[in-house]
């Protein structure tokens, strides 16, 4: 028997849910139209709710903080309460608040309607981020062009952002020091509930970082062939416009050029994707089958109705992909600036990844509608693609040639685990360096007049890159990322790309896909399609949302407590040992020295 004390209580959050779902719902809405609408009609409206959501909480704050919830015995009780608790950014006063609001509004409207001039047609002058510069970043090989767009995006994006970004950092550092936190980052990293979780990853970092140095050895000896040496060094950092992405965060598409087997059947399914005509329907259709094949739920119809899976023309959006929860149990969409192109097709599935846990935790309290950490939310669709991307499910869909040798073939399985590498190994350093740089800049350790060249040292320090041209503090790089400027955290990224391959492996073992003890069915072969025993172990983790805190969501799923580097070791074992020799023969020097490139404070 609950003392009548704590069934007050209850009530009490029963009245919160149902009040604050409501503004939920409308912030959501608010925020959608917005984004997906870039207006001053369409701003001002997304302002005005979020100042009367901002004026209700602060109100409704003062009230909450009135109940004893420390004291409950109710471990949900105490937990839900302790969520209510933090008060969050309606901490400003009216004015900051909807300042605050509006500078991040305003500068990822500068980021998604920025525009450059083509490098080849100096007078077209329309290219956006996406479709077009991503495109160039793809394919073009000509290191002139890639530096023209590299430079001329950075001009149009970062830089003009700068001083927003600073008037920012100084807010939201506000806020989270009225919500008794030391500053912005110690706020967000409140999520991750691990007093020393910067440490783990501290350690998960160290743990993958000699097998990113053999990665990074042996594309730089590639690139340097492509190239030749006066571009790219033996020993020198790797010049960022030659990677194939506007950040250099994953490398998939300079695959071409450096596949380790370049006779055998490349595993880029882009080529077969625009063959077969694929629209975005119906990538997202293939992603859908994927999770009902695992009786996992599917979209439910008003997805398909409300959400925006390709760019629309005659107006400005946020084309950033997104996936989003208007927290009423039934609307969920994904907006989406979707290429028929392989990358594409697995962030299909990263967004549906969102929409299946916003589904599987819907009958949850709107506290508890969240990842068990924001790394759980990003790697639930990357999951999925673990298995799609395996040459067996492409061929299996269609989309590869059905060649029954390669599946054992020794070379194929390099080369697949190569791509897969490009895009998972390489984006760790990445991801760390990201948040570092920003943590340091709540922190005041950096400040704005090191921003650019604190940031290029992180970029040498950790991807072993530099920039094309030399820099200054007039440029403002880490604002060319849309996370920053959106004031979006990036180390979930991070989490989720360690955790993605323990989930990977639980369900493997749970789909009967993958046994470490029987070489016959490595990790990286598994496929969990259609296993209803893997789907309803995940649905079982996801159902919990952030109910619990995160060790006990790891552990439904695999048995663990703890993050861990093994599943992705285990991933990429037979890749290390191939770099390792092919890097050992062709005499490759592993790291590198300190860049040329200059940047003037
Ligand atoms: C696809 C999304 C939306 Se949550 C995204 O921002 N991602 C997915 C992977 C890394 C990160 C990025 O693009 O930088
Ligand atoms: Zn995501």
């Amino acid at each position: 028997q609950i003392p009548d004390e704590e069934a007050r209580a209850r009530e009490y959050l029963d009245y919160l849910d149902e009040e604050f779902s409501k503004w939920a719902t409308k912030s959501s809405l608010a925020e959608w139209a917005y984004a997906s609408n870039i207006t001053e009609e369409n701003l001002a409206k997304k302002l005005a709710v979020s100042a009367e959501a901002a004026k209700f909480s602060k109100q409704q704050w003062l009230e909450t903080i009135k109940y004893p919830w420390t004291t409950y015995k109710d471990p949900d009780l105490r937990r839900q309460f302790q969520k209510h608790s933090v008060l969050g950014y309606a901490a400003l006063d009216a004015d900051k608040h909807e300042k605050l609001e509006q500078l991040v509004s305003d500068m990822s409207s500068i980021y998604s309607k920025a525009k450059i001039c083509d490098y080849k047609n100096p007078n077209k002058c329309d290219l956006s981020l996406e479709p077009e510069l991503v495109e160039i970043l793809r394919t073009s090989r000509d290191p002139d062009e890639l530096k023209h767009v590299w430079v001329e995006w950075r001009k149009m994006s970062g830089e003009k952002c700068r001083g927003m970004f600073e008037h920012y950092v100084a807010l939201s550092n506000e806020a989270a020091t009225l919500n008794n936190f030391t500053d912005n980052a110690e706020y967000w990293l409140k999520d991750y509930e691990s007093p020393d979780f910067r440490d783990q990853v501290a350690r998960l970092w160290d743990q993958v970082r000699p097998l990113y140095l053999q990665l990074h050895a042996y594309v730089r000896r590639k690139l340097r062939e492509t190239y030749g040496e006066k571009l790219v060094t033996a020993r020198g950092p790797i010049p960022a416009h030659l990677l194939g992405n506007m950040w250099s965060q994953t490398w998939n598409n300079i695959l071409d050029i450096s596949t380790p087997y370049p006779d055998k059947e490349a595993v880029d399914v882009t080529p077969q994707m625009k063959k077969q005509g694929y629209t975005p329907v119906k990538m997202f259709r293939l992603a859908e089958e994927f999770f009902t094949s695992l009786n996992l739920s599917a979209m439910p119809q008003s997805f398909w109705e409300r959400s925006i899976l390709q760019k629309p023309e005659g107006r400005e959006l946020i084309c950033h992909a997104s996936a989003w929860d208007f927290y009423d149990g039934k609307d969920f969409r994904i907006k989406q600036c979707t290429r028929t192109d392989m990358s594409h097709l697995f962030t299909a599935h990263h967004e549906m990844g969102h929409v299946q846990y916003f589904i599987q935790y819907r009958e949850r309290p709107l506290v508890y509608k969240e990842g068990a950490n924001p790394g759980f939310h990003e790697a639930v669709g990357d999951v999925m693609s673990l298995s799609v991307s395996t040459p067996k499910h492409l061929r299996e869909i269609g989309l590869l040639e059905d060649d029954a040798s390669a599946g054992e073939d020794y070379e194929a399985t390099i080369n697949y685990l190569y791509l897969q590498g490009l895009q998972k190994i390489v984006f760790l350093p990445y991801a760390y360096l990201t948040d570092l740089w920003r943590w340091d800049v709540f922190k005041g350790k950096i400040t704005s007049e090191n921003y650019n060249c604190e940031w290029w040292r992180l970029r040498e320090k950790y991807q072993g890159i530099e920039p094309p041209v030399d820099r200054t503090e007039e440029d403002f790089d880490p604002g060319a990322k849309y996370h920053i400027i959106a004031s979006v955290p990036y180390i979930r990224y991070f989490v989720s790309f360690v955790i993605q391959f323990q989930f990977h492996r639980a369900l493997c073992e749970k789909a009967g896909q993958f046994d470490p003890n029987d070489p016959k069915k490595p990790l990286h072969e598994c496929d969990i399609y259609r296993s209803t025993e893997a789907g309803n172990l995940l649905g079982k983790m996801l159902q919990m949302g952030s109910s619990r805190p995160w060790p006990d969501a790891m552990e439904v799923l695999t048995g663990q407590r703890d993050m861990d580097a093994t599943g992705l070791l285990d991933y990429f074992s037979p890749l290390a040992d191939w770099l390792e020799r092919d890097n050992r023969e062709s005499g490759e020097d592993i790291g590198w020295e300190p860049t040329e490139k200059r940047c003037v404070q």
